[in-house]
């Protein structure tokens, strides 16, 4: 095992009554993967906040190459070589890719001036063989695959030594995750020290040479990923074992309860028909970008629909959200932070507003949450916490408690796991099977695709803005599914 390029011992940190870490012991090395993982609220995002001067911890000691390690904001972390590149980017999109790469670095007004900038940028985007990315064109006209390089270039002209990615796939096709998983092996063999967090024990397999568990707080186990089975990663973050993760029991579907007739929105969906049953989970695939939150979006009437009909229930036409909750269908949306959740108030409050029964008292309230966070498997210090505070996994299965307490006849999930432990999927995947057997409809949108295959009755794939036809799971494979999002295969 080489020395240890960054090392963490007893690192301790609570937030009033929360203690989120308890005592973490962290290394990485030069030249290897670390994957951190551990279930939602386990402390993964505190301890890197920690590590890249976000906040500091109460107690514990850090090195970095032998040295005391204390950065006490994240531009002294990165200066002294640790950058953490997380799922929200931090791209200023109305500056060009250079500018961008060369933010940050000392003193950067000046760098912007001279050759070596270009140079250095340059040499960066060589380093992650992604050269093809234009200097000077705004960030903003980029995908966001060629954004979280432009971030990790940006992290590798500032002479970053030990590189921190948060959940780095979630919004990646499966063609830019295979880029970056690339990329991430390259960085490794130049030398670097990357730490890996990731919710997908499959790419902690495939990627990671080492894992660290983190569990309430504290760090269980460490060891060499290809000595240890992903069934053994999953008990050791969740405490048991965690057995068949899908559920999907034998049923009958009833009357349709959703039709979509040659739906066409202002860009998407271009075209989409489908027809929903009672009882009935269906899937809808596709690559990041065809047009599948769209989809959702225009059924619930966030967004205009410019062609085509909806029927939900009895009732035809258009409809607003306000319209679609009085016919009994809810959306998970995909994003939470600016659709899903008032992250300042409680989670007792973001349960029970959208549908709040006056008779009931908040004492009442209270303890029907509290049923609700016991069920989903919720990390919080109560009902009465802020919703902000939850670590983002938590949030996630804030909201979708929040859809199934109200509930709704027809619920239409976009992405209803991202962020989520397995042990908290194994139990989301429980409860639509639950819903659908209590004659509920379930139209879900999943990049993942075992959990598609694994929960759903029937499966269509969407290419470049068009829903193909909806056919038993049985029929689908993962292989045929990724040929139909990519167009190159009729589905
Ligand atoms: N600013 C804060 N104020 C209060 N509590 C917090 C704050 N930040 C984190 N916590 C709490 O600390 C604990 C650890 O949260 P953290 O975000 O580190 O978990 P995580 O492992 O990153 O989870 P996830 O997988 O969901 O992202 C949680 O119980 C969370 O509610």
């Amino acid at each position: 095992m080489p020395a240890s390029r960054l090392q963490l011992t007893g690192i301790c940190k609570a937030f009033g009554a929360t203690q989120a870490l308890a005592g973490v012991d962290f290394s990485a090395a030069a030249g290897e993967v670390h994957a951190l993982v551990g279930e939602n609220g386990a402390g993964k995002s505190t301890l890197m906040n920690v590590l890249s001067g976000v906040i500091p911890p109460d107690t514990g000691a850090m090195t970095l190459e032998g040295a005391p390690f204390r950065p006490r904001s994240p531009l002294e972390a990165r200066r002294a070589g640790v950058v953490m590149v997380n799922q929200e980017l931090a791209i200023a999109p109305h500056l060009t890719v250079l500018e961008n790469i060369v933010l940050g670095a000392e003193p950067a007004r000046i760098l912007l001036r001279h050759a070596e900038a270009r140079q250095r940028a340059t040499e960066a985007l060589r380093q992650l063989g992604r050269s093809d990315i234009p200097l000077d064109a705004p960030a903003a006209s980029l995908g966001i695959a060629a954004q979280q390089f432009v971030e990790i270039a940006r992290a590798l002209a500032l002479g970053c030594r030990v590189l921190v990615l948060d959940e780095p796939t979630s919004s990646l096709s499966q063609a830019d995750i295979e880029h970056l998983f690339r990329l991430v092996r390259r960085l490794r063999d130049q030398g670097h020290a990357i730490v890996y967090i990731s919710h997908f024990l499959e790419e902690v397999q495939a990627l990671s040479d080492r894992y660290t568990v983190l569990r309430d707080g504290v760090s269980v186990a460490t060891g060499r990923t290809s000595e240890t089975s992903t069934a053994e990663l999953a008990r050791l973050m969740v405490g048991r074992q965690v057995s068949e993760l899908y559920t999907r029991s034998p049923r009958q579907s009833g009357d349709v309860i959703l039709e979509v007739r040659e739906l066409g929105g202002i860009a998407k969906p271009v075209s989409a028909s489908l027809e929903l049953r009672r009882g009935e989970v269906l899937g809808i695939a596709g690559l990041i970008g065809a047009g599948r939150s769209e989809l959702l979006r225009a059924i619930f009437g966030l967004d205009p629909v410019v062609r085509g009909r909806v029927r939900l229930g009895l009732a035809f036409g258009a409809g607003s959200p306000t319209r679609r909750w009085a016919e009994g269908a809810g959306l998970l949306s995909e994003d939470r932070k600016t659709e899903g959740l008032a992250l300042d108030l409680s989670v007792v409050d973001n349960f029970t507003l959208p549908r709040l029964a006056p008779w009931l008292r908040p004492a009442a309230l209270a303890r029907e949450t509290s049923r609700w966070i016991e069920q989903l498997g919720v990390r919080c210090a109560g009902p009465r916490q802020r919703v902000g505070d939850l670590s983002g996994g938590n949030q996630q299965k804030v909201a979708l408690g929040r859809l199934l307490r109200n509930g709704a006849d027809v619920l239409l999930l976009d992405e209803p796991t991202r962020g989520v432990d397995i042990g908290a999927k194994q139990n989301i995947y429980r409860l639509i099977d639950e819903l659908a057997n209590q004659g509920k409809a379930v139209l879900m949108v999943s990049s993942y695709l075992p959990e598609l295959l694994g929960t759903c009755d029937r499966i269509a794939v969407m290419c470049r803005g068009v829903l193909g036809p909806a056919r038993p799971v049985s029929t689908w494979t993962e292989h045929g599914i990724m040929l139909a999002a990519t167009g190159a295969a009729a589905a």
